[in-house]
């Protein structure tokens, strides 16, 4: 089974200087244990909200360490200092919408402010970077919603096969695939 690398960068001005503790990078990394059965090394960084920044960060994460997966949490909404979606279109050779779409239609079942995130994803090198909001509840309620299409997508790109959890989450790969 492949050991699959995933990056975890938070964007919070305020966590990157321990104002608060960072618990939404926590529930990532904790739902992708859930997730998936592959070993996984994790690669954390919780950095201010500054897109030169986070775009050093994505790099490094995709084409130095070679992450199959890069999730961010922060930085997604209308503020000046919201800019984590700007460094990931940035990096990105080719951006994947449909991503985006889906958070955010799901997420409106949650909150009428769902509509001013502006989340996305794409591919850098071949690592897939999928862009979640700030709050820790956001988490898992967005990645419910598109995990199923992230082991087809690391197939496409070249990335690590996941083998997922079918009792938590279902994968969906076309058939003969
Ligand atoms: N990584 C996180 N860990 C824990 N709580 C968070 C995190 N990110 C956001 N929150 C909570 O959600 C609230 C709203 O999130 P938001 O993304 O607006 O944070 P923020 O105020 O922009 O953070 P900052 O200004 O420090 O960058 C925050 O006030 C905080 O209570
Ligand atoms: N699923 C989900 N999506 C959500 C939210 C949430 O609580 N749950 N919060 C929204 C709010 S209040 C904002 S301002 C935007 C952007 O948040 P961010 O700037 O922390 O990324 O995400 C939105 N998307």
């Amino acid at each position: 089974m492949d050991k699959i690398n995933i990056g975890v960068v938070t964007t919070s001005d305020r966590a990157s200087q321990g104002i608060y503790e960072d618990e939404s990078g926590k529930a990532i990394m904790e739902t992708m244990k859930e997730y998936l059965k592959n070993e996984i090394e994790f690669y954390y960084r919780c950095v201010p909200d500054e897109k030169h920044i986070i775009e050093e960060a994505l790099l490094d994460l995709s084409r130095d360490k070679k992450c199959d997966l890069v999730v961010t949490t922060g930085g997604t909404g209308p503020a000046p200092r919201d800019v984590t979606v700007d460094a990931t279109l940035t990096v990105c050779d080719k951006i994947l919408p449909g991503f985006g779409e889906q958070m955010r239609a799901v997420s409106l079942q949650y909150v009428p402010t769902a509509i001013l995130s502006r989340q996305t994803a794409g591919i850098c090198c071949s690592t897939l970077i999928i862009n979640l909001p700030g709050k820790p509840k956001s988490i898992r309620e967005c990645l419910d919603a598109v995990f199923p299409a992230v082991p087809y997508c690391l197939d496409l790109i070249g990335a690590g096969y996941m083998e997922v959890n079918e009792e938590v989450i279902k994968a969906f790969r076309p058939k003969g695939k």
